[in-house]
C-alpha cells in the first residue's frame, strides 16, 4: 500500500485498484475515496491510499542480465563467471534554506518609521530580547550551517561465502541510499544537525573477481577474500543558505558567508547525484594448480581422489560444466623452504579440440587457469590415440594463451588399471616427455631482465611456436585415480612444481 498524491486530471485517467478489490473500496478508505473525489472536482491536488495496477518499471536490463531465469537454472556455466551490473551511489541529502533570528527592535532599518512593527513573541527570543543567540562555529569563527547527509557509497568486497557470479544475473542493480536533508527548517539556531550520513552499500562477490567498467579500464582485482574497491561514490550534501531581509544581510554576512542572494542560489542547497557506473564483472577462480585435459579423462576422479572435494563423476563428456575446486593439504615432510602449506586444485571443464573457437563448452573457461601457477595434464591412457589427445589439449591452450605453455606441468596417465593402457603406458610415457624442449622458460625469464622490449615481440614469437618449442612436462606418471595407484608419486611432484615454480604474472590474451 503506497501512498500517492495525485493531481486531480492525473487521477482522471489513471486506474487506481484499492487493496480491497478492483472496484471496490474497503470501507475504511471509503471516506477517503469520497473526499478524494469531491476535491477532485475542485481541481485540487488529493491524497489517496492506493496501489497503481502498473508495476514500478524495471531497471534496464542489461545484456548480461537479460538471461531468462531459466537459462541461468539449465545452463549456469555460461552465466557463473561473467555478469554486467550497474550500480548507483546514493545522492546526497539537501541542505536548508535558513532564516536569521529576528535581532533587537533597532536592528529594523531607521528609515521605516524608527524601529517599524516588531513581533514581540519572536524579538523575546533574539538578541533584542536580551538573550544572546548562541550558535556552533568553525574554526574561522564563521557560524556552522548544517549540510546535507552524504549518499552511500557502492562497495564491492571479495567474500569466501560467494562461489559464482550466478546471482548478478538474478539482480542486475545496485543502489545505495541518499544521505538524509538537513531536518531543521525555519530560523538558524545551534541545535541544528547535519543530515545523516546515506549507509554504504556493501556487495559481496566471489573471491577471484575482476572488476572493470564495461568496455572500459579493470578497476580492481578482488584476488584475496576480504580485498575491496569502490565503484560509485555517493553525493555529496548540499549546504545551508541564510536567508536574510536586504536589510539585515549585512549582519548575516558577518556570521556566514553562505547568504542567500538570489532565488537561483536555492540550487546550492540541492545535494549533489551520486554516481552511476555499468560494470563488468569476470570471475578467475583461484587455485594455485589446474587440472586440464580432454572430457572424460578422469579430472574430477582426481580431485575427488587427492581433495576433500565431490565433483560430479559419470561416463559421460562434459560432466564438469564449471571449475570445481579442491584443497590439497601440505606436506609436512617438505622443509621450510618447500612448498608445504596446502594448495588449490581446481579441476576445469573438458577441452575439446577447436575449444579456443567455441567448440565444446567453448574456450572461457580457460581464463580459470590464469592465476594458476602448475597445471596438471590428465591424459585417458586407454584411449585410441592417448598422444594425440594430449597434442589436442597442449594446442588449445596455447591457441588461447601461449604463456600457459610455460608453465610448469605435470601429465598423469590415467587409466593405467585397464588392460589397453597398461601395456602401453610406459612408451606412452616416453612418447609424451619427449614432446617438447628444454629451459625454454628460463630463457625467457633472463631475456625479461636483458631487456624488457623483447616482451612485446614475444607474443609474435609465440605465434611462430610449435608445441616443440615449449618446455617438456616436469614429469609423466602412470596412475589410475580411481584405484589410488601412483596418487603419492603424483602428489609428490606437484608439490615439487609448486615449490619450484615463482608467480609469476602471467598475461591473458
Ligand atoms: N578404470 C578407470 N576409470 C576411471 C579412472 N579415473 C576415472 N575413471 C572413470 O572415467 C569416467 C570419467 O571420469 P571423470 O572424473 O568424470 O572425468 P572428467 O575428466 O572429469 O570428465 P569431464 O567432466 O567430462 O571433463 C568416470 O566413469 C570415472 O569413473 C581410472 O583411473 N580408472
Amino acid at each position: 500500500m503506497a501512498t500517492l498524491l495525485l493531481p486531480s486530471h492525473a487521477a482522471s485517467h489513471r486506474r487506481v485498484i484499492f487493496s480491497g478489490g478492483l472496484n471496490q473500496p474497503p470501507p475504511d478508505l471509503l471516506g477517503s475515496t469520497l473526499r478524494a473525489e469531491s476535491r477532485r472536482q475542485r481541481h485540487r491536488p488529493i491524497a489517496v491510499e492506493c496501489r497503481a495496477t502498473t508495476r514500478a518499471k524495471e531497471p534496464a536490463a542489461t545484456s548480461a542480465g537479460a538471461a531468462a531465469p531459466q537459462a541461468l537454472a539449465k545452463e549456469a556455466h555460461k552465466y557463473f563467471d561473467h555478469a554486467v551490473v550497474s550500480v548507483r551511489a546514493g545522492d546526497g541529502g539537501h541542505g536548508a534554506v535558513l532564516n536569521m533570528p529576528l535581532g533587537p527592535s533597532t536592528d529594523a532599518p531607521k528609515s521605516r518609521g524608527g524601529g517599524g512593527r516588531v513581533d514581540k513573541s519572536k524579538s523575546k527570543r533574539g538578541s533584542g530580547g536580551g538573550k544572546k543567540v548562541a550558535y556552533k562555529r568553525n574554526y574561522d569563527g564563521s557560524v556552522s550551517l548544517p549540510v546535507g547527509g552524504h549518499g552511500g557509497d557502492v562497495v564491492l568486497y571479495a567474500d569466501e561465502a560467494e562461489e559464482t557470479l550466478l546471482g548478478f544475473h538474478r539482480k542486475t542493480r545496485y543502489c545505495a541510499k541518499r544521505g538524509g536533508n538537513v531536518g531543521a527548517t525555519g530560523t538558524l539556531s545551534s541545535r541544528m544537525h547535519n543530515g545523516f550520513a546515506g549507509e554504504t552499500l556493501r556487495v559481496p562477490v566471489p573471491v577471484g573477481t575482476v572488476v572493470r567498467r564495461k568496455k572500459g579500464p579493470v578497476l580492481a582485482d578482488l584476488a584475496r577474500p576480504g580485498d575491496e574497491v569502490l565503484v560509485a561514490r555517493g553525493g555529496q550534501g548540499g549546504i545551508s543558505l541564510i536567508d536574510a531581509p536586504e536589510y539585515r544581510r549585512g549582519k548575516a554576512m558577518a556570521l556566514s558567508p553562505n547568504v542567500m542572494r538570489d532565488v537561483t542560489d536555492k540550487a546550492l542547497t540541492h545535494g549533489q547525484p551520486g554516481e552511476e557506473i555499468n560494470l563488468e564483472l569476470i570471475l578467475r577462480v583461484v587455485a594455485d594448480v589446474g587440472l586440464v585435459g580432454l572430457p572424460n579423462a578422469g579430472k574430477s576422479t582426481l580431485l575427488s581422489a587427492i581433495t576433500l572435494a565431490r565433483p560430479d563423476i559419470a561416463d559421460y563428456p562434459f560432466t564438469t560444466l564449471m571449475p570445481n575446486l579442491g584443497r590439497l593439504g601440505g606436506d609436512p615432510t617438505l622443509g621450510a623452504l618447500q612448498f608445504s602449506s596446502g594448495a588449490t586444485l581446481a579441476d576445469l571443464p573438458g577441452l575439446i579440440e577447436g575449444a579456443h573457437l567455441g567448440k565444446g563448452l567453448g574456450r572461457n573457461f580457460l581464463r580459470h587457469l590464469r592465476r594458476t601457477r602448475v597445471i596438471v595434464h590428465v591424459v585417458d591412457a586407454a584411449a585410441d590415440d592417448p598422444v594425440n589427445d594430449y597434442k589436442i589439449v597442449r594446442e588449445e591452450l596455447r591457441m588461447y594463451n601461449p604463456k600457459y605453455l610455460e608453465r610448469p606441468y605435470v601429465v598423469v596417465l590415467n587409466k593405467i588399471d585397464l588392460p589397453k593402457a597398461q601395456d602401453r603406458s610406459s612408451s606412452l610415457a616416453f612418447e609424451i616427455s619427449s614432446v617438447g624442449c628444454e629451459e625454454v622458460h628460463d630463457k625467457h625469464a633472463s631475456n625479461d631482465k636483458i631487456n624488457e622490449n623483447l616482451i612485446e615481440n614475444r607474443v609474435s614469437e609465440d605465434d611462430d611456436k610449435e608445441l616443440g618449442d615449449y618446455p617438456r612436462p616436469q614429469a609423466v606418471i602412470g596412475a589410475s585415480v580411481l584405484r589410488h595407484i601412483g596418487i603419492d608419486e603424483m602428489l609428490k611432484e606437484i608439490r615439487t612444481a609448486l615449490g619450484k615454480c615463482s608467480d609469476r604474472n602471467l598475461q591473458e590474451p
